[in-house]
């Protein structure tokens, strides 16, 4: 093959053909001026098409080429690929060149920020919206606004970005783009004819869009002169690199030669790499201001590098840190327990990895009469425990009970001291003088032939209605305050279920309430299993403790001897129900006297016995521990998982 003349030596003609347009005119990390910059993000329900628009962004802009595009670039880890959902979100710096309107031939830098949608991840949007100056807010055309789209609609307002009003979807036969974007520029005080129509799936509109978001979206400020401040809006582990830390820089220079101060904590720290990413890492030396990367030290903890922290230089440092840090707090609690007792040390190994990636998760040892030695976690919402739990057992390879969710609880002695439970079973006993529960405000979108079903399934969990709205003559937005111990458990499945699947919903801790709450224990023979305690409210004590009970003698097998189960307040036992003894003689259907058989028989009961828990004198067999403390299969809190 003909090797091609290097550019410098060859003739005029041939130099541009070998250097690439693009290379030439793309600004450079550090060397990229804060009015050609436009960092965006993207915000809408869940499955609107956030990431396919993301994907097709990066195609139209030559970042990713047609060949090694794939679904869902930006979703990399492989939960994330299966269950068709971002959990972490991710930055891209993609060149765009202006191919309409004044500044046709101009090229731009994107900083596109693809965020998470669920309402787990919240704050994870919310960080991801400061590194912005303007939002794409995606409406599904067949589908209309639904309770994230308003949530994250709020939180970009909050942040004060420009909003860029997109309808996607619009290739499906049931898109009503006309309807859609009526409502849409009704929520934002826009007119319909604003509204952008594309579609993720085959691209189309997707152009205009990104002339768009250059025209419509502000050029970051900041002071190039002053000390460097960059906000971290994500920070994840990598096996060979460490802590990888997004930042967003605000004012000054982050430099590759640098030492780096977070100024929440103080800890410095030695720098080793800066970047962006544009799609895989690209080492720069220096991110100005406005520029959104990546930046690596010694860090083996995302813990050390947390969202909405400030890093400036140690030396000559900034002396205030960028407004805004939160510390996620956990919502909800559960105990997870291998199912076989030598797998401890492996699910404390895996707990430590996990937290090395995940700052949100909190978790202790805790040891309980029924389940043996485990952990008791802390979790940002459900959809966090689920995805806790399954990346432990696959990646891990474990077996695990979980015991059934659980909120935090504040109570109050009569003598003052104040105690905090995140385990039913650490409730105090003694006079009590108050219990309290955290709150939450609950925004639910449905269509308005379903307002007496969500009244009505609200009115169970002991909601109180704080107002509701028509969005267009057939929406309605309803506003309640919630207990959030009643959401965790099957709240969003009966939501769905009684809407037919079309209400969403979006909630938000607002603080907590007194609320008339007790502990029931479960009693096998009189003793109490702590596994199965649970704090309910007063009202549905009654029936927690019947369900239960219950759907034990149903799952326990019988024994040598009579097994009263027994659910109780205190000493106030509720239900009660027997399990009638029996002997169970394996050798009954062996008739003749062949030997090695009976032996064989023999062993092989002794062979189940193992999986069995010894509960006092009850053996427990592990799948009635599993079915009865899995999520939402309790009495009134029935609903599928
Ligand atoms: N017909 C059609 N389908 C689309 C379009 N955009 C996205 N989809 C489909 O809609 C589904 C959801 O798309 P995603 O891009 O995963 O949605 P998302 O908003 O990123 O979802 P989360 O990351 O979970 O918040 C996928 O099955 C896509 O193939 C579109 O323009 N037209």
């Amino acid at each position: 093959m003909r090797t091609p003349p290097h550019p410098s030596r060859a003739s005029p003609d041939v130099r541009k053909k070998f250097v690439p347009k693009t290379v030439a005119s793309v600004p450079q990390p550090g060397q990229t001026p804060p009015e050609i910059i436009r960092n965006f993000c993207i915000i809408a329900h869940i499955d609107h098409g956030k990431s396919t628009l993301a994907d097709r962004m990066l195609q139209l802009t030559g970042v990713v080429d047609e060949r090694s595009a794939r679904a869902q670039y930006l979703d990399r880890m492989d939960i994330e690929r299966e269950r068709g959902i971002t959990i972490k979100s991710q930055a891209v710096r993609m060149p765009w060149t202006v191919s309409e309107g004044d500044n046709t031939g101009t090229t731009y830098v994107l900083n596109m920020i693809d965020t998470p949608g669920h309402v787990d991840f919240t704050y994870e949007v919310s960080r991801s919206l400061e590194a912005c100056e303007a939002a794409v807010l995606l409406v599904d055309a067949a589908q209309g606004i639904e309770a994230q789209t308003l949530a994250n609609l709020y939180l970009a307002l909050g942040a004060d970005l420009q909003i860029i009003p997109v309808l996607n979807k619009i290739d499906l036969p049931s898109a009503q783009p006309e309807k859609y974007a009526a409502e849409l520029a009704g929520i934002i005080g826009c007119d319909p004819s604003d509204v952008l129509h594309v579609s993720a799936k085959t691209g189309m509109g997707v152009e205009a869009l990104l002339n768009e978001i250059v025209k419509q979206t502000p050029a970051p400020v900041g002071n190039a002169d002053a000390p460097p401040r960059a906000l971290i809006f994500d920070s994840v582990y990598d096996t060979y690199r460490g802590v990888v830390t997004y930042v967003r820089v605000v004012d000054g220079k982050l430099s590759h030669r640098d030492r780096i101060k977070m100024m929440s904590t103080g800890a410095t720290h030695e720098m080793l790499e800066v970047g962006v990413i544009s799609p895989e890492p690209v080492k720069a030396g220096d991110l100005g201001v406005g520029e959104v990367g990546y930046l690596i030290t010694g860090v083996k903890d995302v813990r050390q590098s947390r969202v909405g922290d400030t890093v400036t230089s140690q030396i000559h440092g900034a002396t205030e840190a960028l407004g805004g840090y939160k510390h996620p707090n956990p919502m909800v609690f559960a105990g997870l327990y291998p199912i076989d007792g030598d797998d401890y040390p492996t699910l404390r190994d895996a707990l430590e990895k996990l937290q090395l990636n995940d700052a949100a998760l909190a978790y202790e040892p805790e040891t309980s009469g029924a389940l043996g030695f485990g952990f008791r976690i802390g979790f940002l919402g459900l959809l966090h425990m689920e995805i806790v739990r399954e990346r432990l057992e696959r990646e891990f390879n474990l077996d695990l009970i979980s015991t059934a969710p659980n909120v935090v609880y504040h109570v109050t002695m009569e003598d003052g001291t104040e105690h905090e439970v995140t385990n039913p079973s650490e409730y105090p006993a003694g006079k009590i003088a108050e219990v309290r529960e955290p709150v939450v405000k609950a925004t639910i979108l449905s269509p308005s032939d379903y307002i007496g079903a969500i009244m009505e399934l609200c009115q169970s969990k002991r909601g109180q209605l704080e107002g509701m709205d028509y969005l267009s003559e057939d929406r309605v937005e309803m506003r309640y305050t919630l207990p959030l111990a009643e959401i965790v458990f099957d709240f969003f499945d009966q939501l769905k279920s009684r809407t037919k699947g079309y209400a969403s919903l979006d909630y938000e801790p607002t603080g907590e309430q007194p609320s008339d709450l007790v502990k029931v224990d479960i009693l096998l023979q009189g003793e109490p299993v702590d596994a199965f305690s649970a704090i309910v409210h007063k009202d549905h004590a009654y029936a927690y403790g019947v369900a239960l009970a219950g759907k034990l003698r149903d799952l326990i097998p019988r024994q040598q001897f009579e097994v009263p189960i027994q659910a109780a307040i205190g000493a106030r036992v509720i239900a009660r129900e027997t399990i009638r003894a029996i002997r169970k003689d394996v050798l009954a259907k062996c008739y003749g006297g062949d030997i090695t058989r009976k032996r064989k028989l023999l062993e092989k009961q002794k062979e189940g016995k193992k999986r069995m828990k010894m509960v006092g004198r009850v053996e427990v067999p592990q799948e009635a521990f599993i079915a009865a403390l899995s999520t939402g299969d309790t009495g009134d809190k029935s609903g599928k998982k």
